[in-house]
Formats: C-alpha cells, structure tokens, sequence
C-alpha cells in the first residue's frame, strides 16, 4: 500500500477512497478556515489523504527547514501544474528549473533592480494621483483596486521594458490574473477536480480559457514586438559584442537571449516564464501593499511614525527616492515585515518528494506531497508570544528581534531554501516606495479592526474577503 508509511502519522479521521475530501465542502473561506484549523490543531507534522493523493502537512519550523532544503523534496507539489505553467519558475519541475533559475538570475541583481526605483516612483505617483480622485467620496476606497494595476503597471515597464500606464486593457488583464488564480486554487482541496478532463467540462474551466484569452491579448503584442527587436539587435550583431552579451538583462530580454544547446528557448517556454513573472510579481506585491495600507490605516500611531520618517528623510517638497533614502526608512521595513508576517500574501506551499527522505523520524518515500502553512506558521502563539495575532512593527525593532536567529524557519514570507523568492529584493524595494508615497500624501483610516471578519481565502494569494477598504485625506 502506498500510503502504508503515512499509518503513524496523525491526523484527522479519513475515509476509503476520498480520505478526508468531507472536510472541504462549501465556500473557499470555510475550506481555507478548515486548512488553518488543522494546521493549529497538529503542531508537527500530520497527514491528509484527499481522494488518490496523501499529503503530509508540516506546522514544525525545523520540519519545514528540512523540506524546504533538501534537494530530495525538491519538486513543486501536484497542485502547481493547475497553473498551467509547467516550464515557469514557480512551477517547473528540479531538473528543469535548476537550469532556468541559473539563466533568470541575473535579471533580479542589484544594479538591475537599483535602475527600477524611478519606474517604482513614476509608477507610485501615478497610483496616488488616481487615488487621489476619491478622496472627499462618502464610501471608502479598496486599496487593492489601486494597487493592482500600480504592480501590474511596474512589473510591465521593469522586467519587460513596456509602458503600459494608460492601456484601457490594465484592468483588464488585473481582473483575469484574479480571476485564473481563483479557479486554479478551487481546485486544490476539491479532490473531484484534480483529474483535468473532468476539470474542462466545468464552467469554471471555460472561464479561465476565457480569461486566458483576454490576457494573451495584452500580453502577447509586447512579447512579439520585444523579440522583433532583440532580433533585429542580432542581425547587427550588437549581442556578438562579448561585454553586451554579459552584461545583465531585464527579465524578458534575458529569456529572449537565453540559449540552449545554441538554440532560442521554446514558444511555450517563454510564454510560460512571462506570464509566471507577471503573476508571481504583480498580484503578490499588489496584495502585500493593500494590506500594509489597510493596517496602518486601522494603526493611526503607526502610520504616524512612518508619516514622521519620511519627513525627516526626504525634502519637504520633493520626495527624490533612492536606494539610499529606501534603507535609511528602518521603521517603514518594520511595518512591512510585520504585515508580511501577519498576512503573507504566499500563505500555501507545497513541494513534492524526488526521492525518499526523512522527515524529523518518519521515512517519506518518494512522490508524496508536502504542504506547507506559512500563514499559520506566523502566528503561532509558542513562536511569537500571546499577542500573535496583533499587529506590532516593534516586534522586528533590529535591536531585540531574535526569533530569526534561533530558527529562521519561524518567518518565510517568501518562502525559503533554494525555491525561495527571485523577487524578494524587488518586491521590497517596490512596497517601500509605493508606501512612501501614499503614506506621504495622504492621512489613511478605516472603520474596520482585526477583530472584524475578515472572511480570509486562498486564491494563489490570501485574499481578505472584507475587502482592503481605506478612506484617504490629504496631508
Ligand atoms: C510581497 C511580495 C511577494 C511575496 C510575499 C512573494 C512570495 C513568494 C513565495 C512564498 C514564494 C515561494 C513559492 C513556493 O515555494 O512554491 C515565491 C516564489 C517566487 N516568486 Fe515571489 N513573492 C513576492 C513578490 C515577487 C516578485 C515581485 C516577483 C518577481 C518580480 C516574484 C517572483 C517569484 C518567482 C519567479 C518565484 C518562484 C521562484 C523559484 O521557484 O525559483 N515574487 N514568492
């Protein structure tokens, strides 16, 4: 029997053939509430066969460290492959991506991502202007709308080199990402939809074609006319050039030059990698952000302190952002830290087994699924004290934090070992200045507290059903 070394680890009552499928009946919110109040129940390690598939569910931070590790649990988890985006980063499978994570690199270093800070704050300005037009409105605005299309827009002009600021399709193309990651994470606990033809006779299938279709029609243009230049560039040998040809490249035009066995990668392949970065960078940082301003808006003595560190680092009439003003706003890196700690927007993790391995003192064989709970992870009472479940940037004050440095393990908001985040630098540089500058134009509220229904979901990110609404005055 193959699930025969999962019979000593415990878990909830399963049955024959749909294991423990019952306990994900009804909406989104009530499976993702089942999920956490499982991973709170087991606090080491617990198995959760759903329908053909057992999977084991790591709560331990030195647990977690071992699977996310190993090179034996290298692979991405079955449910990665709903995304449709086998040769992408994010769900490609060890051997594959070991060989794309090597030639993609170099898109994500330093000097690259210091040239972005000016798209970062052309982009930010653009998104406190259009806020801007609902200040003085009765009804609150969702942060996220705002946000979505600020990551979306910086994501374009930064890896793909494409201006994309008054595209009437941007919205477009935000609504289908949300859309596609909804369906695809319908799909991870509804054991009746694993199998893919039974998947693509529901509507839910036909949707994200649909989707699919809307995004390609954005996409696509700037990828064909992007590659019409980088070949254009070669008929005139400039990439023969030894010092252009090393010399590092934004993404897509690194994935346009990327060579195998003296060939140009595949169609599929670079499709697959443009798309992932899309998502993984856009509706990420766009999450993380509506959720920093929604919290320093329900944290008036908070927003106060960031408020007062912009003033003392930036003149008063201009806001000049650089690498050097970014580092110098430590509290703002608190604030961050601490959202990405209460709401990481990659909640669900998963990696499956290339070989048999031990994990703690139970013997996993090979091709058995590792799901791992980062939300649940950063609020566990044992690692982070009573008060968990609060919001305190103090708690990562430089001078006293140490969880880190006992277990690392205890905090992974962009994962961890060698399948962390590419984007993590990049992401931390885009929510400092897309903060700055909302927090430096306008004074946030919200009638809302942590203590409300949040109604959270997974949708690929965590989704905050109560919406991220925030009222805005200027400053
Ligand atoms: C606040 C923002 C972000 C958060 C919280 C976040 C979180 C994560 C997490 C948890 C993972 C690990 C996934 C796994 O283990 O399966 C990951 C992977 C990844 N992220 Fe991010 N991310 C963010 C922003 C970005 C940005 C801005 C980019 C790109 C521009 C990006 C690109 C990627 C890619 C390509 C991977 C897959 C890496 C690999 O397997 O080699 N992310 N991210």
């Amino acid at each position: 029997d193959r699930n025969k070394f999962a019979k000593d680890i415990p878990g909830p009552k399963s049955y024959p053939i749909i294991g423990c499928a019952h306990l994900f009946v009804g909406s989104e919110e009530r499976t993702f509430r089942v999920v956490c109040e499982l991973f709170r129940k087991y606090t080491g390690m617990f198995r959760l066969p759903l329908g053909p598939k057992t999977i084991v569910c790591l709560s331990d931070p030195e647990l977690i460290q071992q699977a996310l590790t190993t090179s034996a649990c290298q692979n991405k988890a079955f449910f990665y492959r709903f995304l449709e985006m086998d040769y992408g980063l994010v769900s490609a499978q060890y051997d594959d991506w070991k060989q794309y994570r090597k030639m993609l690199n170099p898109a994500f270093n330093q000097r690259i991502l210091v040239s972005f800070i000016s798209i970062f704050s052309r982009c930010s300005d653009t998104m406190v202007e259009r806020m801007g037009r609902e200040e003085g409105h009765e009804r609150p605005l969702d942060a996220l709308h705002y946000t979505a299309q600020c990551t979306l827009e910086m994501v374009c002009a930064s890896s793909l080199k494409s201006d994309i600021t008054n595209d009437p399709h941007a919205n477009v193309v935000c609504h289908s990402l949300e859309k596609i990651a909804a369906i695809i994470s319908s799909r991870v606990f509804n054991v009746l939809l694993y199998s893919d033809l039974f998947f693509a006779l529901t509507e839910r299938y036909r949707e994200m074609q649909r989707q699919r279709v809307k995004l390609k029609a954005v996409m696509d243009p700037i990828l064909f006319k992007r590659r019409e230049e980088i070949n254009q560039q070669r008929l005139v040998k400039i990439v023969e050039d030894e010092e252009n040809y090393r010399k590092p490249m934004v993404f897509l035009d690194q994935l346009l030059n990327m060579q195998r066995n003296g060939q140009d990668l595949a169609m599929e392949e670079i499709e697959n990698h443009l798309y992932t970065i899309i998502g993984a960078g856009s509706e990420t940082t766009a999450n993380q952000v509506a959720y920093i301003l929604w919290l320093l808006a329900m944290h008036p003595e908070v927003q106060e302190r960031v408020y007062s560190e912009i003033q003392s680092v930036y003149d008063a009439d201009k806001q000049d952002i650089s690498y050097e003003t970014l580092s110098a706003q430590s509290y703002l890196e608190q604030v961050i830290k601490e959202t990405l700690r209460l709401f990481p927007v990659g909640p669900l993790i998963g990696r499956e087994t290339i070989e048999p391995m031990k994990l703690g003192n139970v013997s996993i064989p090979a091709g058995v699924t590792i799901l791992i709970n980062i939300l649940n992870l950063h609020r566990r009472k044992d690692l982070w004290g009573d008060r968990a479940d609060q919001f305190d940037p103090d708690r990562f004050d430089p001078s006293t934090y140490d969880a880190h440095k006992s277990q690392p393990y205890t905090y992974i908001p962009f994962g961890g070992g060698p399948r962390n985040c590419i984007g993590y630098r990049y992401a931390m540089l885009a929510m400092k200045v897309m903060v700055t500058k909302v927090v430096g134009s306008y004074q946030l509220s919200t009638s809302l507290t942590l203590n409300d229904p949040l109604k959270l979901s997974f949708a690929v990110t965590l989704k905050l059903g109560a919406g991220h609404l925030i009222s805005i005055k200027r400053r």
